[in-house]
């Protein structure tokens, strides 16, 4: 017997056909802006399927709204909306951070939710001194690697509608967590999450409660896409980054700034293939199915298929 799907398929022209009865198509100073943000985004495909992604993700938040709305008036409580988090997990390089800068601006421009920020779960990760202490500092992006402890704290006091809440910082030249720095959040109207691990099932902790950093999201996204794919795309990004972050004197990489071509290719698939796939394949892709929605990206980075959870 066949078992009945609970996710709904739309193909790239099924999706990209709701523009049309989208509202808000982009405007010349929304393309500025989207151009600023410096990502090779090819704006038709944002205007065609992002923009309506976002009108989805608007509807989400505004249904949140109006349950919050009747449930305080039943309960008789007088509390503020808390953040709309939106979690987005995925491998590295496979487009977490292009997806959701581009969501952060589209959101933005819906008058119901002005104020998007941005957090990325790199700033959880445990500083390079503590990972090389613990020995694991080639396993950064595996879920040991990240304290796990904090970013629920965070998560926590978000959802507590708690004001001013900081998130420590990471920073990709140095390859390193920035001593001191803080990122402030300000109660947004939405909050996006970004990380390879954030959709980890929940672990027993010391107290034998079980906990996920998930229990805290409202919604969750899935950035999907082939493991040879990716494994490009991590290449490309490493020959990018070499023209520019590492060319800096206090870059980790430093030295991969006048590395011979070859000799860069195969320190990068030496990393593919050791730490990066790995993690995909023994933490990260179990986590897919538990989102609400999948981006499966076709090998040029265009969305092929978009997978929904039914309500
Ligand atoms: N929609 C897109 N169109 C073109 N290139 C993209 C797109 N999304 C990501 N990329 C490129 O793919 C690489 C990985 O993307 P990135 O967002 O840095 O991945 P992640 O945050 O998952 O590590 C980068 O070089 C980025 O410029
Ligand atoms: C910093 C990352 C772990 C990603 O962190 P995330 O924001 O997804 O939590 C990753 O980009 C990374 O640097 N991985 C280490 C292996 C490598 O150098 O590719």
């Amino acid at each position: 017997m066949e078992t009945a799907n609970h996710v709904l398929s739309f193909s790239h022209e099924q999706w990209s056909a709701l523009a049309q009865s989208t509202p808000l198509p982009l405007t010349h100073s929304d393309i500025r802006r989207l151009s600023a943000l410096g990502d090779p985004i090819d704006l038709a495909e944002a205007d065609a399927v992002y923009r309506p992604l976002s009108a989805l993700l608007q509807m989400y938040t505004a249904e949140v709204g109006r349950l919050h709305t009747r449930t305080s008036e039943f309960l008789r409580v007088r509390e503020q909306r808390t953040p709309f988090v939106i979690a987005v997990a995925g491998s590295v390089a496979v487009g977490k951070s292009t997806t959701s800068r581009l969501l952060r601006e589209l959101l933005r421009r819906w008058p119901a939710t002005p104020k998007v920020d941005l957090v990325t779960t790199d700033g959880f990760l445990f500083p390079n001194s503590v990972l090389e202490e613990r020995g694991i500092m080639d396993r950064k992006g595996f879920p040991e690697s990240y304290d796990r402890a904090a970013l629920m704290a965070f998560l926590q006091q978000i959802k507590a509608g708690a004001a001013q809440v900081s998130a420590p910082v990471y920073d990709h030249v140095t390859y390193d967590i920035i001593p001191g720095a803080l990122q402030t959040v300000n109660h947004p109207d939405i909050l996006i999450i970004e990380g390879l691990n954030v959709l980890q099932p929940a672990r027993v902790t010391s107290t034998r409660e079980l906990y996920a950093v998930s229990d805290f999201f409202d919604l969750s996204i899935y950035v999907d896409a082939t493991a040879e794919d990716i494994q490009r795309w991590y290449l490309e990004r490493i020959f990018k980054l070499r023209k520019l972050a590492f060319t800096k004197p206090e870059a980790y990489f430093y030295k991969f700034a006048f590395m011979p071509d070859d000799e860069l290719a195969a320190y990068a698939h030496n990393v593919w293939n050791t730490v990066n796939l790995p993690n995909l394949l023994d933490n990260i892709e179990p986590t897919r199915s538990r989102a609400d929605i999948v981006l499966r990206k076709g090998s040029d980075h265009t969305i092929s298929e978009v997978l929904l959870r039914k309500l």
